[in-house]
């Protein structure tokens, strides 16, 4: 039988990494929950859960409170509510530590009363949360995905959004996993679950990264014996990609902590490439590379069904930033390609602003430079994913496979 304080412990845990996002503005996956293993993981599953839900929680729960909390009681609230209402947990363990948990801190302690009274007043909710509007981006991003993919499409993209990702790998050519599926794009997908204990971590035959992230590196095709710049590379996906296909890969990237991950990744998968430390806006090549892939820095809004802390984090604002580097860094990138050569240009937006618009403009700015059309069928993608500039992922594709990542990319060849 299970530790009935394992509940509570996770609860703790969740509550530390709401607070991280929340109120330290920082990324859920940097936040400590104080946890190890399956209790950190179950930790996480809380915050997450309780992220992409809050919304609705919030707005049950207004009804039911005069005044506002304090900050650590309202997510006491949220989480109990999301585990109530999304998880199905048993409403006894659930009331007995948000009790427990606001008690436990003499800030928050005189409201024990107040949540034990609200969290029992749920009990009958159930029609008035499943009236509740379902769960919607914020505006700032809402407002410009609808006008771009139109209402149903936006719709269909939030509901996506609550469905947990599933765990995508990029095996080494010829590697397979026991119980994956193979996708028609090539990657492996599994079940979410402990990572370096599936077979073949230890010998590096794969690593984990989520289809449509792997397409970029594919636009290539075939880049053996090719010296490719990966500009913006870590922590190395498509790195990997590159050297395991063959390329002589150099990998820049800003960030040193980002670097040292690139570097243990290409250790453990046996995969080489020259590494480089360095602002892309500042540094020069000795020579120029026969093609070139731009994972430019965006607002990762096409991650959110697994980043669910991310439309807390960004705010419109952080947009205009990003497309003013993603512009000078596409200009920079075309200067580091040989005449003929390729320039792979990707993000993990949804935004247009970020991916079609971008290509638009490089290509309006560099007369002789030209987008060469993508073949979705020879990527294992439908068709209406490809335009003649790029090709364009929202995550409510493959809905019986469970979804991808939204991504923008294109090719662009530099005049000969
Ligand atoms: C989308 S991530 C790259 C993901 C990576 N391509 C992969 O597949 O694993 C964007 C990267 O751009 C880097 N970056 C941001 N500004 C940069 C700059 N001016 N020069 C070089 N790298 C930069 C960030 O450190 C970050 O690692």
């Amino acid at each position: 039988m299970s530790d009935p304080r394992d509940g509570l412990t996770a609860r703790r845990g969740a509550l530390r990494l709401m607070a991280h996002v929340l109120r330290d503005g920082r990324m859920l996956d940097d936040g400590a929950s104080g946890l190890e293993g399956a209790e950190a993981a179950r930790a996480l599953r809380l915050a997450g859960t309780v992220l992409r839900h809050m919304g609705r929680a919030d707005a049950l729960l207004k009804q039911r409170m005069a005044r506002q909390p304090a900050a650590r009681t309202r997510d006491i609230l949220r989480l109990a509510t999301v585990e109530l209402m999304v998880l199905d947990a048993a409403p006894h363990g659930v009331v007995h530590d948000a009790v427990a948990l606001t008690r436990s801190s003499p800030k928050t302690a005189k409201q024990a009363g107040l949540v034990n009274a609200v969290l029992r007043g749920l009990a009958d909710a159930r029609a008035e949360w499943d009236a509740l509007p379902p769960p919607a981006l914020p505006p700032w991003l809402r407002k410009p995905l609808a006008k771009a993919w139109g209402r149903d499409r936006l719709e269909a993209i939030e509901a996506a959004h609550l469905v947990p990702a599933p765990l995508d790998l990029t095996p080494k050519p010829g590697v397979t996993v026991p119980g994956a599926e193979l996708l028609p794009t090539g990657s492996l997908r599994l079940p979410r679950g402990q990572v370096s204990a599936l077979p073949g971590y230890e010998t590096g035959d794969w690593w984990v990264q989520d289809a449509a992230a792997a397409i970029p590196a594919r636009l290539l095709g075939d880049v053996a014996g090719l010296r490719v710049l990966d500009l913006c590379a870590a922590p190395g996906g498509k790195t990997m990609q590159l050297a395991a296909a063959g390329a002589r890969v150099t990998a820049l990237d800003l960030s040193e902590a980002r670097m040292r991950r690139l570097a243990e990744n290409l250790e453990r998968t046996r995969l080489t490439a020259d590494l480089v430390t360095a602002d892309a806006l500042d540094w020069t090549p000795e020579a120029p590379f026969d093609a070139v892939l731009l994972d430019a820095p965006c607002t990762a809004t096409g991650t959110i069904r697994r980043h669910p802390d991310l439309p807390h984090l960004r705010e419109a604002r952080d947009v205009e930033a990003l497309t003013e580097l993603q512009y000078k860094l596409i200009d920079r990138a075309l200067g580091f390609v040989v005449p003929g050569g390729r320039l792979v240009f990707c993000t993990c937006s949804l935004l247009p602003v970020e991916g079609e618009h971008q290509v638009t403009a490089a290509l309006g700015r560099h007369p002789g430079l030209v987008a060469e059309p993508p073949d979705p069928a020879a990527l294992g993608l439908p068709p209406e994913t490809g335009s003649a500039h790029g090709l364009r992922l929202l995550p409510d594709l493959w809905p019986e496979r469970g979804h991808m990542d939204g991504f923008y990319m294109a090719v662009l060849r530099t005049r000969a």
